[in-house]
């Protein structure tokens, strides 16, 4: 079983992040983490803070000259911010008289439709927006991007499993039709400004997310993540905790500002009678072969062996420069919502995230099917159960379209 947690705000000092129950011998550095953080920031659309903060990483515990010891895994990224607020986010208490006369103090009083603010200001008691943001914000998305990192290293090591994502739409400008991207796309799909598999969506996803910028506006999507090199087995069908779908699904909503989720052709399959929703299997010389792979990898709670393909879908940024109606709390009347800088579309950087989550959901199920305290451990008993099945497992992966 693989276990995380992260802490800080999004003005502190920084982020930690612990992922506890990780086996030996998974090769990570922090340069390893660094790029995976770097990935993050990139995006058309993203507000001025992308670009003067930088994440600085330190792995605190858990690794050894480059490999996993077995113990929690422990990581900082420190908030570069951080000098500008230490006062304002100091964890001891401050002189009253130094706080008040700190103009980016003043307590935030008009809650922003859409963001945590104002249920957050009610529930933990609080007058002022500041203490209810600083942990909801996306910021802890650069921790989370951290443990996926180490998810990813260790999928890889014991599998040969790789995690790609791509942007699907953004706004109304949705991607071509096409192949699936596989993980000899990474590189072409980070290139992207959007983080887009093809040249001709890029564009478009560009001149949406300019027209909602010139408008004061701001925009979501969707973004897709892929999985390749599964076996078949990981998850159950045997309780509702153990679906992979369903864990897949909660961790992506976890994440800040997603709204949707689907597993496969999700709704799309809601809308077509069984004869065309299913992948037919077929036997072939060295296993079977499925003829399509709208489940998305997934039925019954398990990977089945084809690649796993899930999506999610990202609300608009809440934070909209034409201001939204909302009240001010301090006095009951009706106010324009707190609008300083902001990310108009934070979608590439989504897709960066949900790869991090898919990557330590599947990793549990990994650990709970092939346990191992070792990486040589692991992949002695992967082996040994891929042996067992080789009958029937996929001899090749379905083709899909996006
Ligand atoms: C990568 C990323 C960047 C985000 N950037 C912003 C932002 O700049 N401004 C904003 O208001 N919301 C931003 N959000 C969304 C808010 O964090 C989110 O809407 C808020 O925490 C409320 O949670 P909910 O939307 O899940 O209900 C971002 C989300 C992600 C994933
Ligand atoms: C800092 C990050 O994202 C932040 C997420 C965020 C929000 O409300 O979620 C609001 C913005 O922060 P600020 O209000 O300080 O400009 C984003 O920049 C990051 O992703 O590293």
């Amino acid at each position: 079983m693989l276990r995380w947690l992260t802490a800080g705000e999004s003005h502190g000092p920084a982020l930690v992040a612990v992922l506890e129950g990780l086996p030996a011998g998974v090769p990570v550095t922090s340069s390893d983490i660094a790029t995976q953080l770097a990935r993050r920031r990139l995006g058309y659309g993203r507000g001025a803070r992308m670009k003067f903060e930088q994440d600085k990483v330190s792995i605190l515990g858990g690794i050894r000259h480059g490999l996993s010891l077995g113990g929690p895994v422990a990581i900082e990224v420190g908030n570069t911010e951080w000098p500008k607020w230490e006062q304002i986010m100091s964890a001891d208490p401050i002189d009253e008289d130094v706080l008040a006369g700190l103009a980016r103090n003043a307590p935030l009083t008009r809650p922003r439709p859409g963001h945590a603010d104002l249920a957050g200001m009610q529930k933990y008691g609080f007058a002022d927006a500041r203490p209810i943001l600083e942990r909801a914000s996306a910021r802890e998305t650069a921790a989370r991007v951290a443990l996926g990192t180490v998810a990813q290293q260790y999928l890889r090591a014991v599998l040969g499993a790789e995690v790609v994502s791509h942007v699907v739409s953004i706004g109304e400008a949705q991607a071509v039709a096409g192949p699936l991207p596989t993980p000899a796309d990474r590189d072409a799909i980070d290139e992207s400004p959007v983080r887009a598999y093809d040249a001709q969506s890029t564009e478009r996803m560009v001149a949406e997310i300019e027209a909602a910028k010139a408008d004061g506006d701001t925009l979501g999507g969707v973004v897709e993540v892929l999985v390749y090199g599964l076996p078949p087995g990981l998850g159950s069908f045997v309780h509702a905790d153990r679906k992979l779908d369903a864990r897949l699904a909660g961790s992506l909503m976890s994440i800040q500002a997603i709204k949707g989720v689907e597993v496969g052709d999700g709704f799309l399959t809601a809308r077509r009678r069984g004869s065309a929703a299913h992948d037919e299997i077929d036997p072939t010389e060295n296993g079977v072969s499925r003829r399509s792979n709208r489940a998305g990898g997934i039925e019954g709670g398990m990977t089945n062996g084809e690649v796993l393909r899930v999506r999610a879908a990202m609300k608009p940024i809440s934070t909209v420069p034409r201001a939204l109606a909302t009240v001010d709390v301090s006095t009951g009347e009706r106010a324009q919502a707190i609008h300083q800088r902001s990310d108009v579309c934070a979608v590439p950087a989504a897709g960066v995230v949900a790869e991090a989550m898919v990557a330590l959901v599947v990793a549990d199920a990994v650990t709970e099917k092939f346990g191992g305290d070792s990486v040589a451990e692991t992949v002695r008993n992967v082996q040994s159960y891929l042996a067992a099945i080789a009958a029937t497992r996929p001899a090749a992966p379905a083709a899909a379209d996006r």
